[in-house]
């Protein structure tokens, strides 16, 4: 397969880039100043494009490749893909579902004990010497809470289960309710908000769950309540939940994205009632290998003219 000409706009795991380079004639985006250059030169060659969870294709880079077949993410989320383009060119979409389930869903669990009980400052505690001084402030439980999930898709099943064992109580938000008897559904965000303790994005970011996270739903989660969110940063409008907890209208917020990736609001690093992540979710060895044979394995089915393994288009 070596003459088939594959674009990698993102950048990736490094086991995933070497084998996309021994298996393909690979083109980094980053390699050219102007990805105008690029694409007026290699553009029609391209097959395949690899991105990532940041950056996939939009329409004018699909359009720029009147070659493309198959656009493979590294990653669950596909908001940087153009996919009604793809659906309506017939281009091929996969990404890399099931296989981070476990880590996200265990990374938002520690966000809520992490933000809960302090565990974050309490280490700063401990390393600046002022346990010396006294003992730190009591916390928040959180055995026992009301999550509020919303999405109860893969990722959000698995936040609910795990939440399950330590006796919360789930309640949920999704586009249509489930046959899940033991989780109660709200058909509205700002209902949910109201009967929770911690409320979680786990939904895909689409047109429809964009700024889902609201002042009403802010307002509505309250000053004992906390928010989660694993999604992504575009599911919160950042500058509200900012203004909130700056002025003590929520009980505090554990985030792993943001609106505008690397870039953090840097109001919130002086609130000790924020926990903040770079965007880990998914981020340990054995979920990004995975993630990497999972776009090796749609690459090479689809060049082989087999079934994909997790085709979305
Ligand atoms: O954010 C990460 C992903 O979509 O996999």
């Amino acid at each position: 397969m070596e003459s088939i000409d594959v674009l990698l706009v993102a950048q990736v795991l490094p086991y995933l880039e070497q084998e996309l380079s021994k298996r393909y004639n690979l083109f980094r985006i980053c390699d050219y100043p102007q990805k105008s250059q690029f694409l007026t030169q290699h553009g029609a060659l391209i097959r395949a494009v690899v991105g990532n969870g940041s950056c996939g294709a939009d329409s004018e880079l699909i359009d720029a490749l009147p070659n493309l077949e198959i656009v493979s993410s590294f990653s669950v989320g596909v908001d940087k893909i153009d996919l009604n383009k793809c659906k309506e060119k017939g281009i091929c979409v996969t990404n890399t579902p099931d296989v981070l389930t476990d880590d996200v869903a265990d990374l938002a669990i520690g966000l809520m004990l992490t933000l809960l009980r302090r565990i974050c400052e309490c280490d700063r505690f401990v390393r600046s010497g002022d346990w010396k001084h006294g003992d730190y402030k009591l916390t928040t439980k959180f055995s026992g809470k009301t999550v509020g999930i919303i999405g109860l898709g893969r990722i959000g099943t698995a936040i609910a289960k795990r939440a399950e064992g330590f006796n919360c109580s789930i309640c949920y938000y999704s586009r249509t309710q489930k046959q899940e008897p033991k989780y109660k559904y709200y058909p509205n965000v700002v209902e949910l908000a109201s009967n929770c303790d911690i409320l979680v994005v786990a939904c895909s970011l689409t047109d429809e769950t964009h700024h889902i996270i609201n002042r009403e739903v802010i307002n509505a989660l309250g000053p004992k309540g906390f928010l989660i969110n694993i999604g992504r940063g575009k599911h919160v409008d950042e500058p509200e939940l900012v203004s909130a907890l700056l002025e003590g209208r929520l009980g505090g917020a554990g985030l792993d994205v943001f609106e505008n990736e690397p870039h953090v609001p840097e109001e919130l690093f002086g609130l000790e009632n924020v926990v903040l992540l770079p965007h880990v979710g998914s981020g340990t060895v054995e979920t990004r290998t995975a993630m990497a044979d999972l776009v090796l394995g749609n690459l090479e089915a689809h060049f082989l003219g087999k079934p994909l393994l997790t085709p979305l288009v």
